[in-house]
């Protein structure tokens, strides 16, 4: 069967869209095959390459819904960059021609509110992230973690120096499988650099080290600011560039806004 697919990024990280708002039932693949389909398209050799598949489906709750999976075939509940990259494609292909976009996650329905640049260009996507669940910080191995849900798990990590000199290809695996935490987790290494400014590196579960990690970035700011005292508008720099985030504290939404970019489409035959 031929798949029409595309490849876009949201500061550097990348994802293979499927969409299936024109296919019928009938032709839409049972999970174990997506989940098969994620490791065989993302693997940066023998596939596309990409940090992972995204399924844009049909939605009885909401105008559309979400299917991630990671590279090695797991699913993920929410992806702030993959999520930002769907309301672009959505809107400049006309499938869902709206400003304002629900989309429904395993996490919930996340709201998409699209930046639009001379009628049919998204400049960018701010999302409605939901209400961060902030967990008491433990300490495993010296290291000083706190856990943070934003619809899927993250533990944060403050490095006492650049985390560009950080060994996180040694630590990353480490944290995100360790039997302290109740379930796999992506694990953010970062770096206060000012009051409004954070700079991080992030081992994401499923896909190792990522340019990019939109719900790591917010897992990151909104622990700096109840933590660290940030204000509540943050610059995160990311390998892959930078995201705005901002949260008003306890009890509210976090926000998250940034770029997304097309890179090219491409039929498969599977
Ligand atoms: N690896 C994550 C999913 C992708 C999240 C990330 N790419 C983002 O932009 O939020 C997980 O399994 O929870």
């Amino acid at each position: 069967m031929n798949l029409n697919l595309t490849k876009m990024q949201g500061t550097g990280n990348d994802y293979i869209f499927a969409n299936l708002l024109d296919v019928g039932d009938s032709e839409i693949f049972d999970e174990m095959n997506w989940s098969q389909m994620a490791i065989r398209l993302s693997d940066r050799h023998f596939g596309i390459g990409s940090d992972g598949l995204i399924f844009i489906c049909p939605s009885d709750i909401a105008d559309c819904r979400m299917r991630m999976f990671n590279a090695d075939g797991s699913e993920g509940a929410m992806c702030g960059n993959g999520i930002r990259c769907l309301g672009k494609y959505v809107y400049e292909r006309s499938l869902i021609k709206k400003t304002v976009i629900c989309v429904e996650t395993m996490a919930g329905i996340r709201t998409l509110y699209l930046d639009i640049e001379n009628e049919n260009h998204v400049r960018f996507v701010s999302v409605d992230m939901g209400i961060p669940i902030i967990l008491p910080t433990i300490e495993i191995n010296s290291f000083l973690l706190t856990p943070v849900s934003i619809g899927n798990p993250h533990v944060v990590y403050f490095v006492p120096n650049q985390p560009s000199e950080y060994p996180v290809e040694k630590w990353g695996p480490f944290l995100e499988c360790h039997s302290r935490l109740k379930e796999r987790s992506n694990v953010e290494f970062v770096q206060v650099v000012s009051q409004d400014r954070l700079r991080l590196r992030i081992w994401e579960r499923g896909s190792g080290e990522t340019l990019s990690c939109g719900t790591g970035a917010c897992a990151a700011v909104v622990c700096a600011i109840q933590q660290k005292g940030l204000e509540n508008k943050v610059l995160a720099e990311v390998p892959g560039g930078t995201l705005t985030i901002s949260w008003n504290g306890n009890g509210e939404a976090v926000f998250l806004s940034g770029p997304a970019e097309f890179v090219f489409d491409v039929t498969v035959h599977m």
